[in-house]
């Protein structure tokens, strides 16, 4: 940041809570002004531009939110921080995608506003150096790992741009084998945590029974089998960044443990009394339906919001055709390289085949195709195997039934018959399907088919 202190510039209608924080913030080094309205506001950064303004929600007839509409529009890199009322969880929401950079909840301890104010200025710096890549790459073909040029990718490098320098909890979205894991970690690449741990958990993948110690520690003794002290992931990546994978997946149990941290900042191990602050950005990720998960009532809905400030969707490979050519050339290097083997040439009729496979399994499943074709190189083998897959649907030629379908007797109907036809093979089975082993297991348990 600059030498000279941060210039902030504070808005609040409530004259003893404005002098109150503008004397707190002086105090603190940084050089402070303020305003009791927006309009006033408005004048004042036209006057003399702050680094960052420190907003209430509720300003007479206007709000904090029009202000943050203002700035963002004509100030891109200016910091901006709102505090909202207690329990207005959605005003949150709203800000953060509106471009704040952080929000406070009122009542909110002097304490958290100089952190945050300490946090976006950092951010700061990262976010200028950003802004300054992403026009030097107007249409970016790649941003770290991520390889794509089409629109909705664009999109996916805006977003990720901009919230990596913040602090904001992201939940990315999408179906599996679209990059969600890659999306993390380009944000977590890209964000002043990057020294500091970035520690992955597969939320799907932990038992029940093992979930808490597992994500937030347990005691010595804290259960039968616990002989000594376990630190948990989230403290593990104290500091740093988690990346809670499949989200959805997580007990109900666990689900309220993590709300506290999101809220809090504090955890307690498994049998301990006190608890621990902590400082971790985190990120989730799921391919469910999450809004449907919580009327399903398997996801609570508060937690949801918590997680929900800045939404990312990786759009499936499907409706990026554009991009198959690029992603087939980055993995025929990145594989030819890894195994020090010549990249095979892709003859046109080949290549016509790849982009117009459907790609059930994503980015996941070219690169593992890809892989495979470098190792053996054997064109026809691959050929064979996409047109071996199954098609989607012609619905002209299986139209629903005018009265409805019981939906899951239908879908429990085609998971045995395709078990019957495979003889009980599910890997089979799962390919007949065009669903991932993952997928298909998923579905067998569901109807208590295995
Ligand atoms: N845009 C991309 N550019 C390059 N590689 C990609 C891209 N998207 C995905 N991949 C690669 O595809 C594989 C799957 O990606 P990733 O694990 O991030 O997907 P995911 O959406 O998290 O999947 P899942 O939901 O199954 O966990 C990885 O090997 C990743 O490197």
């Amino acid at each position: 940041m600059k030498q000279q202190p941060l210039k902030i510039l504070v808005v609040e209608d409530e004259p003893d809570q404005r002098s109150l924080i503008t004397k707190m913030l002086a105090a603190n080094g940084y050089q402070v002004s303020s305003a009791s309205s927006v309009e006033e506001a408005i004048v004042m950064i036209k006057s003399d531009l702050p680094d960052l303004v420190f907003s209430d929600w509720k300003l007479g007839q206007l709000s904090g939110m029009d202000l943050l509409i203002y700035v963002r529009r004509e100030h891109p890199d200016m910091g901006f921080i709102i505090a909202t009322a207690y329990g207005t969880i959605t005003h949150a929401v709203d800000a953060m995608q509106a471009g704040a950079d952080d929000y406070l909840a009122k009542p909110y301890q002097r304490q958290s506003l100089l952190l945050a104010i300490d946090k976006v200025a950092k951010s700061l710096v990262l976010k200028k150096q950003n802004r300054r890549l992403t026009s030097e790459l107007s249409q970016q073909q790649e941003l770290v790992g991520l390889v794509g040029k089409a629109p909705c990718m664009q999109k996916v490098y805006t977003r990720v741009q901009r919230v990596s320098a913040t602090d904001a909890t992201v939940l990315i979205g999408g179906e599996s084998g679209t990059g969600k894991e890659l999306a993390a970690r380009a944000l977590y690449q890209l964000s002043q945590r990057k020294h500091k741990p970035f520690i992955a958990i597969n939320c799907g993948a932990i038992p029940e029974s093992l979930a808490e110690a597992e994500l937030f520690g347990a005691e010595k003794g804290a259960f039968t089998g616990a002989t000594a002290l376990k630190i948990g992931k989230l403290e593990a990546a104290d500091g740093g960044t988690v990346f809670l994978d499949e989200i959805g997946e997580l007990p109900l149990l666990q689900q309220t443990n993590l709300l506290r941290f999101l809220q809090e900042g504090v955890i307690s191990r498994l049998g301990q009394n006190g608890e621990i602050k902590l400082d971790v950005r985190v990120i989730a990720a799921t391919h469910r339906d999450l809004q449907h998960e919580v009327k399903e009532g398997r996801f609570r809905e508060d937690l949801y919001y918590r997680l929900n400030v800045v939404p990312i969707h990786m759009p499936p490979l499907r409706e990026r055709q554009e991009d198959i050519g690029r992603l087939v050339e980055h993995f025929l290097k990145l594989n030819s390289s890894q195994y020090k083997m010549d990249a095979p040439k892709l003859s046109a009729a080949t290549m016509k085949q790849l982009l117009d496979y459907p790609w059930p399994g994503n980015v996941r499943e070219l690169a593992n195709r890809i892989e495979r074709f470098v190792l053996l190189g054997d064109e026809e083998e691959m050929v064979e195997e996409l047109s071996g897959q199954p098609r989607p649907i012609n619905t002209s030629q299986f139209s629903l039934p005018e009265t409805g379908i019981e939906w899951e007797a239908f879908e429990k109907d085609c998971l045995e018959q395709a078990m019957n036809k495979h003889q009980g093979n599910r890997t089979k089975a799962a390919k007949f399907l065009g669903l991932s082993y993952k997928a298909f297991l998923y579905r067998l348990e569901k109807y208590h088919l295995v």
